[in-house]
């Protein structure tokens, strides 16, 4: 085998256990400035990561402190304070705005029963633990990104957070009542107040949740926590047709601001989901009466305070409609009640470069500390930067576009000194900080690498650029072009042909941004070309390229990826023998169209949770709207099965293709995925068995669409990798 490809299994998973140490940094907080008594000045600033840990099976949270020392403008010095520290049974925590108290809500278990408790932490005492579970005031407390929240009220004395709603205990109608609670003759009845509340019947009613990632959210509740009286309330005066999250206080901390999801006549998947029907609402905490502040015509998401407490700044797209779209960025003037757009949606990139924002949430802190500028870090074709966006002219400035870096996420900003991590495709993720300079001044950024990682030069990387040929111009969007991340080794012997892995992502409407990718990482090291493709339909190339694909899945989508691979062909890089495809989810559908579209043309095909059938997938997915959507049709929450919907959806689907299909197919499924059913992979599992097609079918309990806990997302790599190996060179 001419080949530099290694193919031992036990120096994969050398390879994959190596690279698969690099921790992600998941969040940021920067603490108080603390002033010396000879004037200089510092502060903390408090990271957590996730790191893979092969050996527990399980994904490790740690936290790790640094101290900055600066003059408000710029770092003067910085390094580490102390390592690393596991974090174990947080589901949350929270800094008090003077960084005198910590909250935190925690899990464990006692005497075999989960319980929560709310943790308030001063200096080197916990002060308070609440015993939330013994309350009964509310089911379990939110800690996802969708709806969660922890907040603390700008007077310290109270936090917010979000809970599921308190659910009545249920009991059969033939269930004995217990002796001890029922009243005798004259003796006082001594029902529990739980008891009087338990209801008949209601064992069995089915109560929808929020689908994929959320499951078992159905009712989320806003609760407060009055620390000085130990007590817990729930909010009264959120509308019954709404499900409130992303809470926080209102200036002066007269009441809570929150989005409210509509969940009437029935709840859809929420999570990648953010074109939901939702709306910014204020509850008075005097007179609970709840108010709306948003048209409640359009999606909301990710409200964020001005520091000097006079706006709001939120995330604004069309309900329906492709699941992934082109934001607004959108502004509500707490005094004057208005709402106005800052940043509208951009159809078509103008000559600045700025291709609109692509965000489901913006950082949990991003305005500077005049209360003027907001920073987001979004997708912009396939990079990620950081944009500065100047909220009173709505001008947008990249921070970062200039950087070899390909991929910036802010992980906060205070007092306008911003933590971001930073990766590319041959580096793990950073920790970096920086000042944003002053409004108007022309002063450069400068980071500071808190936390660097290890540059893996054995690695290269670039963005190809693609225009497609004009026979397959979109007449509706014309003269759009799409991308391809290709990674590949630095070094390749003389005489070598690379493989090719060929992954589409998924979504549709979704992006690879060159970041860091474990996968990719692997196969480039185990001597692989990867070619990563942003077909038309992909986010940060404009709206007008998200339209292009609705209706076109299964040709537009196709024919780009298969466009792209056969242009990279061209060249004498790689080996037109040694050619697979991968993908997960609509990449998986793409896969399995292109192994059924170009007979042959890949040697291996590996599919994660495929769609794989629109039309039998509408039935069971929590996103029926998307099967619609894609399929080229508008969703209504009332629409029924159409024999001529379902005669496109069959056309548009990988399955109508199976007859065609040559290819080995490995198929790895999750058991617990709400998004695409497994019965998707499943369908098209038998039907390359009765075509007598080489087939694999690796099925994960307990994993679920994204299929990333440490045992599926391990195994899967190994099994694709030796998959890809034994028919590649077969
Ligand atoms: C982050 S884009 C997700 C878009 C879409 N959201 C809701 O419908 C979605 O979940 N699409 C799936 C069919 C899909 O392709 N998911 C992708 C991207 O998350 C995946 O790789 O799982």
């Amino acid at each position: 085998m001419n080949s530099q490809v290694v193919t031992n299994p036990e120096d994969i998973a050398r390879l994959y256990r190596e690279l698969s140490l690099f921790p992600s940094l998941s969040r940021a907080d920067v603490g108080p400035v603390v002033t010396s008594q000879y004037g200089g000045k510092y502060s903390n600033i408090y990271t957590e990561w996730s790191q893979r840990d092969l050996d527990r099976n399980e994904n490790v949270n740690f936290c790790r402190q640094y101290i900055v020392f600066h003059d408000d403008k710029s770092v003067v010095y910085s390094g580490a304070s102390g390592n690393c520290t596991e974090i174990k049974g947080e589901l949350q925590s929270k800094d008090s705005p003077s960084g005198d108290m910590k909250a935190v809500v925690r899990e464990c278990t006692i005497k075999g029963e989960d319980k929560q408790f709310l943790e308030i932490w001063s200096k080197n005492i916990k002060m308070k633990s609440i015993n939330l579970t013994a309350l009964k005031k509310h089911g379990k407390v939110y800690e996802d990104d969708q709806f969660g929240c922890l907040v603390w009220s700008h007077s310290e004395t109270h936090l917010l957070y979000v809970a599921e709603r308190k659910r009545p205990k249920a009991k059969s109608f033939f269930q004995s009542e217990s002796p001890e609670l029922s009243s005798i003759g004259d003796e006082e009845e001594t029902v529990s107040s739980e008891e009087k509340e338990t209801v008949k019947g209601e064992q069995f009613v089915f109560h929808e949740d929020w689908g994929e990632g959320l499951v078992g959210k159905s009712c989320p509740v806003l609760c407060v926590l009055d620390i000085e009286g130990d007590n817990v309330s729930v909010l009264e005066g959120v509308p019954d047709n709404i499900s409130p999250g992303q809470a926080f206080w209102a200036p002066g901390d007269t009441g809570v601001v929150f989005v409210g999801w509509l969940h009437e006549p029935f709840r859809c998947g929420l999570k990648f989901c953010p074109n939901r029907s939702s709306s910014l609402y204020y509850v008075d905490l005097t007179g609970g009466k709840c108010e709306q502040l948003t048209s409640g015509t359009s999606a909301v998401s990710s409200p964020r305070l001005s520091p000097d407490q006079c706006r709001i700044v939120y995330l604004e797209c069309a309900v329906f409609g492709p699941h992934m779209q082109c934001s607004r960025l959108c502004m509500f003037d707490w005094y004057t009640k208005k709402t106005s757009v800052v940043v509208d949606v951009v159809n078509r990139p103008g000559e600045d470069g700025f291709t609109g924002i692509y965000s489901s949430q913006l950082s949990r802190q991003c305005w500077s500390a005049d209360s003027q500028r907001v920073i987001v870090s979004c997708p912009q074709r396939s990079r990620k930067d950081l944009l500065m966006v100047d909220t009173s002219t709505g001008s947008v400035t990249s921070l970062t576009s200039k950087s070899d870096v390909g991929c910036w996420c802010l992980l906060n900003i205070e007092r306008d000194l911003m933590v971001v991590s930073c990766s590319s495709p041959n580096c793990p993720p950073r920790l970096r900080v920086g000042f944003l300079p002053p409004r108007d001044s022309q002063e450069e950024l400068v980071w500071v690498t808190l936390e660097d990682s290890q540059m893996l030069p054995e690695i290269d990387w670039q963005i190809l650029t693609f225009t497609p040929p004009p026979e397959q111009d979109n007449s509706q969007y014309p003269g759009l072009d799409f991308e391809a991340l290709l990674i590949k080794p630095k070094e390749v012997k003389d005489g070598v042909k690379l493989p090719l892995i060929v992954t589409p992502h998924g979504g549709p409407h979704s992006v690879f941004v060159a970041d860091w990718f474990l996968y990719s990482s692997v196969l480039c090291r185990m001597g692989f070309a990867v070619l990563m493709v942003n077909y038309r339909g992909s986010t940060g190339y404009g709206q007008d390229n998200i339209l292009s694909l609705p209706g076109n899945v299964g040709t537009q989508d196709v024919k780009d990826v298969q466009f792209a691979v056969e242009s990279v062909l061209k060249g004498d890089e790689f080996d037109m023998q040694k050619v697979a495809v991968s993908g997960g989810s609509h990449g998986g559908f793409l896969a399995c169209h292109l192994i059924g579209q170009y007979p042959g043309f890949y040697k291996a095909c590996v599919s994660r949770n495929p769609v794989t059938n629109l039309a039998s997938m509408i039935g069971s997915t929590d996103i029926p709207d998307w099967c619609m959507v894609e399929a080229g049709f508008d969703y209504t929450t009332d629409c029924l099965p159409d024999p001529a919907v379902w005669e496109q959806m069959l056309n548009k689907s990988p399955i109508r293709y199976v007859t065609q299909v040559q290819t080995p197919v490995l198929l790895t499924l999750g058991e617990d995925d709400k998004r695409v059913p497994s019965k998707q992979g499943i369908e098209y599992y038998r039907a390359l068995q009765a075509k007598k097609v080489p087939v694999r079918l690796l099925w994960y309990p307990g994993n679920n669409h994204s299929l990333s806990k440490v045992d599926a997302e391990s195994d899967g790599f190994m099994n694709i990798a030796l998959w890809i190996i034994q028919h590649l060179w077969k």
